[in-house]
């Protein structure tokens, strides 16, 4: 522990300790886990350098340490207002010790100055580790990405492709005239038609899907009778899960599109991970597809768009060839992406409720016949976004949809008003003494189902679908409350009541989680599988695995980063939907537990949420609190004369292997 003096007697010192000083507080701080290794790692970095300037190693720390919180940059300004609000120091840091007291002294420090007085930092041109770029501290990396992402952005929205003449009777065809005005799935349709990038987000059940397998058909059938030659589409998602409901929910929606065959038979049928779609090449960040070798399509679809972090966008943006078009479907007020970057959330943010120009806003009136004001505002993203608005699959009688409407709306008294409504589809059950494990009981008839069917020797598809009929999520990951900890009691608790035969190592009916990507095993961070029986092999163990097309059987033995998955974070759900979903609330609260956690957590479920917490005002207090992840990716979208940044595109030298303490 700090002492509230401070292990080197820094109580509220005057000035900033030396560097070597410095350094030394990091390694503490580093052994006790407020800090990560590569935040060290890279402070020390900038000192060997020659830094002398203990701000400028301290910030180094500070904006690596930013990173692996999510964040893209380090916002001085906002730094500076409240130091250790903004850096969200771990609850056990005490008040008044070394780490707060410096943090606060180097918030009264004239930062910009200081910073560009270093080598080490430089306003975009050269090579220095870290970018001070608008008043935002970046690792070059990150500054780098952001560029690139703003700049292959803007250079998508130009004016509006022309129309053809039929496209409006081809709207009426696909989308008929109903109740619902304006009818949102018509404008995404006309939008994206006439856009090279377009985003297209709404709650789960809002028509993505059905929207975009429209407007697919639409630019095929306008392709085919126009030019004679098919577009070549593609369709892809952040993660393999995400790509076969892709798959599957494309395949369903195109089958009752009323287009001719010729357009259906040139409709794309299957989805796959951006990873793989780019060419990721193993252990490295870099993607055989990129600007020398672009990508052979004319049309890009991606599901699930809030799981794209920035460097996969940067990735992606390179690697689309300038005349394709790129529409981003997904839920913006999900959780962001597990690494740096909210791109879904940073195009989407102020760019709804709409805020057309006055030609988009023309021409969505002529599409649609609903008569839509252009804004007066300067926004030229809000011409690329819409936001699906009605959902098909929570009705008015949905207490999921009422109770995601409240946490997106941060209302904790409305929360409790719908669960207090006598809803069928959700409780929340405080767990007292009496009912301390009714969440474990809850969990064992959840996944009652699918193991009666291992007993029985069901075919692998049908376990691994009766599997997807209720999960566990978890907030955390450590902890009473966290996945670890419930998956054993979980498994305890089966292999009590004998519906396991064991309750560690392999045993039929375990299901697992692969926790990173395996390319030889064509396996993906987040794939699912259960150890089953295999009448092929004699009756031994395999890992069956559902992967769209097929059903596939794994040795155990090959999986080397699985884990047990009765219960699972809530970050590692996202893409995935399942009937019945048992959400377990952590008795104090974390700045992990956010509203777009509980919204993730609580729109996993189709027909049935349960909420599990010992104490439920954790629950309602989690909603107060929003998402933050600091980039610059939204001033660089908004400027309007197309100068996002003079260093847009400049200073893009790379910085060689090993050259920057580990953030290349
Ligand atoms: N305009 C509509 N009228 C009636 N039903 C609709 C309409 N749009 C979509 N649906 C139905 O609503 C359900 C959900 O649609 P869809 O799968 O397209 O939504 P989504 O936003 O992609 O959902 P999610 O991403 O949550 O899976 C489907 O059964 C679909 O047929």
């Amino acid at each position: 522990m700090v002492h509230e003096q401070g292990e080197l007697g820094l109580e509220a010192p005057a000035a900033l300790p030396a560097v070597d000083q410095v350094l030394t507080l990091l390694e503490q701080w580093s052994e006790r886990d407020w800090i990560r290794p590569i935040d060290l790692h890279f402070a020390r970095f900038i000192a060997e350098q020659g830094e002398q300037d203990s701000l400028v190693v301290l910030l180094a720390m500070l904006v690596s340490h930013q990173s692996g919180r999510g964040h893209i940059c380090l916002v001085l300004k906002r730094f500076q207002a409240s130091p250790c609000a903004y850096v969200q120091l771990p609850p056990e840091v005490d008040e008044g010790g070394d780490l707060t007291c410096l943090l606060s002294v180097l918030a009264q420090e004239p930062l910009s100055e200081r910073l560009l007085g270093s080598s080490m930092v430089s306003a975009g041109d050269g090579s220095a580790p870290m970018v001070l770029d608008r008043e935002r501290l970046y690792l070059r990396r990150f500054w780098r990405s952001e560029c690139r992402v703003a700049s292959k952005i803007r250079a998508r929205m130009g004016p509006l492709l022309p129309a053809d003449q039929k496209t409006v009777a081809r709207l009426d065809v696909l989308f008929p005239a109903g109740p619902e005005q304006p009818d949102w799935q018509r404008l995404a349709c006309a939008l994206a038609l006439r856009q090279r990038f377009c985003v297209i987000s709404g709650g789960p059940g809002t028509g993505k899907t059905t929207t975009v397998a429209r407007l697919l058909a639409l630019l095929q059938e306008q392709a085919l009778e126009n030019d004679g030659v098919p577009l070549v589409i593609e369709m892809a998602a952040p993660t393999g899960k995400a790509a076969a409901r892709l798959t599957e929910s494309i395949s369903g929606a195109l089958a009752h599109l009323p287009v001719s065959e010729s357009v259906k038979a040139a409709l794309p049928r299957e989805a796959v991970t951006l990873h793989r779609l780019l060419g990721a090449r193993p252990d490295t960040r870099r993607f055989r597809f990129g600007e020398r070798m672009p990508l052979p399509l004319d049309v890009l679809l991606v599901d699930e768009a809030s799981m794209i972090d920035l460097e996969l966008m940067a990735g992606l943006m390179e690697a689309l060839p300038a005349r394709a078009r790129l529409i981003l479907l997904g839920d913006r007020d999900q959780l962001a992406s597990v690494e740096a970057g909210a791109i879904l959330g940073d195009v989407c943010e102020g760019a709804w409720p709409p805020a057309f120009s006055t030609d988009v806003a023309d021409w969505l009136t002529q599409a649609s016949s609903y008569p839509l004001a252009p804004s007066t505002t300067e926004r030229c993203i809000a011409d690329h976004v819409v936001v699906l608005q009605k959902s098909y699959r929570f009705d008015a009688g949905s207490g999921i949809g009422a109770l995601s409407r409240m946490i997106n709306q941060r209302d904790p008294a409305g929360a409790r008003q719908v669960l207090e409504a006598g809803y069928t589809d959700i409780a929340l059950e405080p767990l007292g003494e009496i009912r301390a494990r009714w969440h474990i009981s809850r969990a064992v008839e959840g996944y009652r189902a699918c193991l009666e069917q291992v007993h029985q020797q069901a075919a692998p598809e049908d376990v691994l679908g009766a599997f997807q009929q209720f999960r566990v999520l978890c907030a955390l990951r450590r902890g009473e409350w966290g996945v670890d900890a419930l998956n054993q009691a979980i498994a305890t608790a089966l292999f009590n009541r004998g519906l396991i035969s064991d309750d560690h190592g392999w045993y039929a009916g375990r299901p697992v989680m692969v926790t990173s990507n395996d390319r030889q095993l064509n396996l993906y961070n987040g794939d699912i599988g259960i150890a089953l029986p295999d009448a092929a092999a004699g009756g031994r163990l395999r890992v069956f695995f559902d992967q769209g097309e097929r059903v596939r059987a794994v040795l155990p033995g090959r999986l080397t980063s699985v884990e047990t998955a009765y219960a699972m974070t809530v970050h590692k759900s996202q893409g995935s939907e399942f009937s019945s979903v048992l959400f377990i609330v952590p008795d104090r609260h974390s700045p992990l537990l956010t509203r777009e956690l509980l919204y993730t957590a609580v729109t996993r479920a189709k027909t049935r949420c349960d909420i599990a917490a010992r104490r439920p005002e954790v629950f309602f207090e989690a909603m107060r609190h929003r998402v933050e992840r600091s980039s610059g990716l939204q001033c660089r979208l908004d400027v309007k004369d197309g100068s996002g940044s003079a260093s847009d595109m400049g200073g893009l030298t790379s910085t060689g292997p090993g050259q920057n303490g580990g953030h290349q």
